[in-house]
């Protein structure tokens, strides 16, 4: 198998006394969408500027795309980066300040990689723009063009829909599918929980700048022992649940969703459904759908 395209061993940042990023060790593999997930503070930025190069680990390991980043031109060609605060320079009009930076970068046909980039991000209509006056999400996106050009391995984005209107944050969000599409791994950090549990194939959760849990997004959202039934109408006798075996408790959350959990040691999900799911038809009850896992904004919830 190919070295990951991200690992952190023991990974540990300080700044002064604070240590922002504690001993963290995690793998992105190549290909995958990887998402950052973390309250603020947690030290998802800190762990972007080591994987960027940006910032040197005060401790432990880090290689990402087989080399330490740190060093000078080692990720040339092979890394493009959203910074969460991206600034445009003023005095430059969009088109010709991408076209500069990818005659900078030594891509072939700089033109031509700039307007194919404002053209993913679907921004075309602001070649013309001087930077000072593009919107904050023109200028959002204007940064991920940037970040895209010469078609990199390894695209790390910080926040890259925080602070967009719903259209253009779910457009940011078809770009980054299609970057999977085409084998381009992909780190994002975000705080819409529900954005990285449709976008990422696995992430890692931090909290106070640990490791709080790492793995795939199965894994972040599995299945335990416990289940919820959306109520259609009928009214749910919880007593006559706690009754029926296996159940351990079953309670409503709002009017509509019946919440169980189960003893999962010595009885099958599957029979425990039927039992429920029976019971409520039997007393009348309508369903509208069974779902069991958390999401992962529980989850996080949990671990933070
Ligand atoms: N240059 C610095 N000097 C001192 N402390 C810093 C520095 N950069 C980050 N920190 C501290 O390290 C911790 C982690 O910060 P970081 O920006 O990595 O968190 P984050 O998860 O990205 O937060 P947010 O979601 O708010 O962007 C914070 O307590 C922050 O104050």
């Amino acid at each position: 198998m190919s070295e990951p395209a991200i690992d952190l061993v023991n990974v540990t940042r300080r700044f002064g006394a604070k240590s922002a990023v504690d001993g963290v060790s995690l793998t992105v593999q190549r290909g995958q969408v990887y998402g950052l997930i973390g309250p603020n503070g947690a030290g998802k930025t800190t762990t972007f500027s080591m994987m960027c190069g940006y910032l040197r680990p005060s401790g432990g390991t880090l290689r990402v795309m087989g080399v330490n980043p740190w060093v000078d031109g080692a990720l040339k060609g092979k890394l493009g980066v959203l910074p969460q605060d991206a600034v445009l320079p003023g005095g430059w009009k969009v088109g010709p300040l991408l076209t500069y930076w990818a005659r900078l970068s030594g891509l072939d046909r700089p033109e031509q990689e700039a307007r194919g980039s404002l053209e993913k991000v679907g921004l075309m209509e602001a070649w013309g723009v001087d930077t000072h006056a593009l919107s904050h999400g023109m200028a959002k996106r204007a940064a991920l063009a940037q970040a895209l050009m010469g078609k990199p391995p390894l695209v790390l984005l910080d926040e890259p829909t925080a602070g967009l209107d719903p259209r253009i944050a779910n457009q940011v969000r078809q770009v980054i599918r299609e970057l999977r599409d085409q084998h381009t791994t992909v780190v994002v950090s975000s705080h819409n929980l529900q954005e990285l549990e449709q976008l990422c194939d696995a992430a890692a959760i931090l909290d106070r700048g640990r490791l709080a849990q790492a793995g795939t997004m199965a894994e972040l959202t599995s299945q335990t022992a416990e289940f919820r039934v959306q109520v259609a109408s009928g009214t749910v006798i919880i007593p006559e649940l706690h009754a029926l075996p296996g159940v351990t408790s079953a309670r409503m959350e709002g009017e509509t969703l019946l919440h169980v959990r189960f003893d999962g040691q010595n009885h099958k999900p599957e029979e425990v459904i039927s039992r429920v799911v029976g019971h409520l038809l039997q007393t009348g009850v309508l369903i509208l759908g069974v779902s069991r896992g958390h999401r992962l904004e529980e989850r996080v919830l949990q671990l933070t």
